[in-house]
């Protein structure tokens, strides 16, 4: 019996239980990671390009790739004003709303200082504070995205970042999108410049004439943007990365009880970002998969982007697998930005998720409230990262520094510990430093 169960014409079913451990890799590739030597050299020749021209080589690169030639990338008053002005009060308010929400569950999970005695004498404390200047991307290739602004926006403002700065690509008739403009004035501001792609990032990692150089770069974008992030993290005259969020993806484990229309709907909605999104979905139950098939079919020839949802599916799965356990084994392996477990007892089978961006238990919580509203943070490891690494958070906008602080009875308390280890390494100056104070305070 052949692995390909069925030749699905809108996204290929696999029974994993046939596939070889090679052909199980080869399937939870990302197409992102596929074509990442071409991308990664274009995005070298981009930020060489920013690093020696600045403020030109951005204007030649946005009519290159955004259709238009800025003479000035700022955001001036005006268009801010105008942006606010250009919105209905409707999305004014789900925009305010929103941010709301992701304000009250970021300060919720606000790290806080502390400070201990570890002997009599000794005290050691971590103190918080903001990363000075922050760069922030948000992306507007193939839609601008005004959440992604409140959610980079509105954790840098609660961190208490002094210096903000954000970069967006322009729309073709040289402004940027309105409701990105009205999510950033709502999160404080006021430096938004008209660039996007590599060169933004490249921008913002070094500086131009009139883009800032920023101690630390977040946002999601695509898989050139993501590219950029890397290169500038591993150069030492970089910046520093929040993490790789590029093209997004989702995992859905659905048992039988799954209602299609739904798992149908959320693997759409994140096919819809880009051709390079990936939606995986996983069952024990045959007619489930049929029915999502059936249903993704309906549901797409309704989408206005369904181009793009058609050639994200092309790269994605629909996998059969022995038991919901096994899907859990999977999901965690794959470790998804998104997990949505569309399971009868959703809340039982967390405790067995190591590895995953953000989860949505249960048949109401689609993915897309966590994109917009329900408080979490929609900028996410993507490409496997969600094994190591979490989704953005106040602390990302934050330093952490330690502190000691001792007193004469600490040095005796303490010293002779340091004294035996300097000498086991061999180093004497060390070993001089603190036994001249043990001398000090005995005398
Ligand atoms: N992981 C996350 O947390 C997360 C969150 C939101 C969005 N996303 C992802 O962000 C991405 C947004 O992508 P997008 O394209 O819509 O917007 P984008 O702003 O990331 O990219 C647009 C820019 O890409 C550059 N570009 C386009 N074609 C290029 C080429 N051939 N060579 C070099 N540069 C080129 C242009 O400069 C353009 O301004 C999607 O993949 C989406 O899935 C991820
Ligand atoms: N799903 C994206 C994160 O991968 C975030 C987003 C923004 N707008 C809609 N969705
Ligand atoms: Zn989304």
């Amino acid at each position: 019996m052949s692995a390909v169960v069925t030749s699905e014409p809108l996204m290929r079913r696999v029974d994993w239980r046939l596939l070889d451990n090679r052909t199980q890799t080869q399937l939870l590739r990302r197409p992102a990671q596929l074509t990442s030597s071409t991308t990664a050299s274009a995005v070298t020749a981009i930020i060489d390009e920013v690093r020696d021209s600045g403020d030109v080589a951005l204007r030649a690169y946005g009519e290159r790739f955004d259709g238009v030639a800025l003479a000035d990338f700022a955001v001036a008053d005006a268009e801010f004003a105008a942006a606010e002005a250009t919105l209905s009060p409707q999305l004014r308010a789900a925009i305010d709303e929103a941010a709301e929400r992701i304000a009250t569950f970021h300060r919720a999970g606000m790290t806080a200082p502390y400070s201990v005695d570890t002997a009599p004498g000794v005290r050691c404390e971590r103190v918080l504070r903001p990363i000075q200047r922050v760069g922030l991307y948000v992306p507007a290739g193939s839609a601008p995205l005004p959440s992604t602004a409140l959610m980079l926006g509105v954790p840098a403002r609660l961190a208490g970042c002094p210096d903000v700065v954000l970069c967006t690509p322009p729309r073709r008739d040289g402004s940027a999108d309105p409701a990105v403009l009205y999510a950033a004035r709502r999160c404080g501001i006021t430096r938004v410049f008209k660039v996007g792609g590599a060169q933004a990032i490249a921008a913002m990692a070094y500086g131009t004439a009139t883009i800032p150089r920023c101690d630390k770069l977040f946002g999601p974008g695509n898989a050139f943007v993501t590219e950029a992030k890397r290169q500038v993290a591993m150069d030492v005259d970089g910046a520093a990365i929040d993490m790789p969020a590029g093209p997004s993806e989702v995992l859905i484990i659905a048992d039988a009880g799954a209602n299609p229309a739904f798992v149908a709907a959320d693997l759409l909605s994140q096919a819809e970002h880009g051709p390079d999104s990936q939606v995986l979905l996983l069952s024990d139950d045959d007619a489930l998969l049929d029915a999502v098939s059936g249903q993704l079919a309906v549901q797409l020839a309704q989408l206005p982007r369904a181009d793009i949802a058609r050639r994200a599916l092309q790269s994605s799965s629909a996998i059969r697998v022995e038991s919901i356990e096994q899907a859990l084994q999977v999901s965690n392996r794959y470790a998804p930005e998104h997990l949505i477990l569309a399971l009868r007892d959703a809340r039982a089978a967390l405790p067995r998720v190591t590895a995953a961006g953000s989860v949505f238990l249960g048949d109401w919580a689609p993915e897309a409230l966590g994109d917009y509203c329900s408080g979490t943070n929609h900028v996410l490891p993507t490409s496997g990262a969600a094994r190591f690494a979490g989704g953005l958070n106040i602390a990302s906008f934050q330093v952490a520094i330690t502190v000691q602080e001792v007193q004469p009875r600490g040095i005796e308390a303490i010293g002779p510990c340091a004294v035996e280890l300097a000498r086991a390494e061999g180093l004497d100056a060390h070993l001089q430093a603190v036994a001249l104070r043990l001398q000090a305070v005995a005398s």
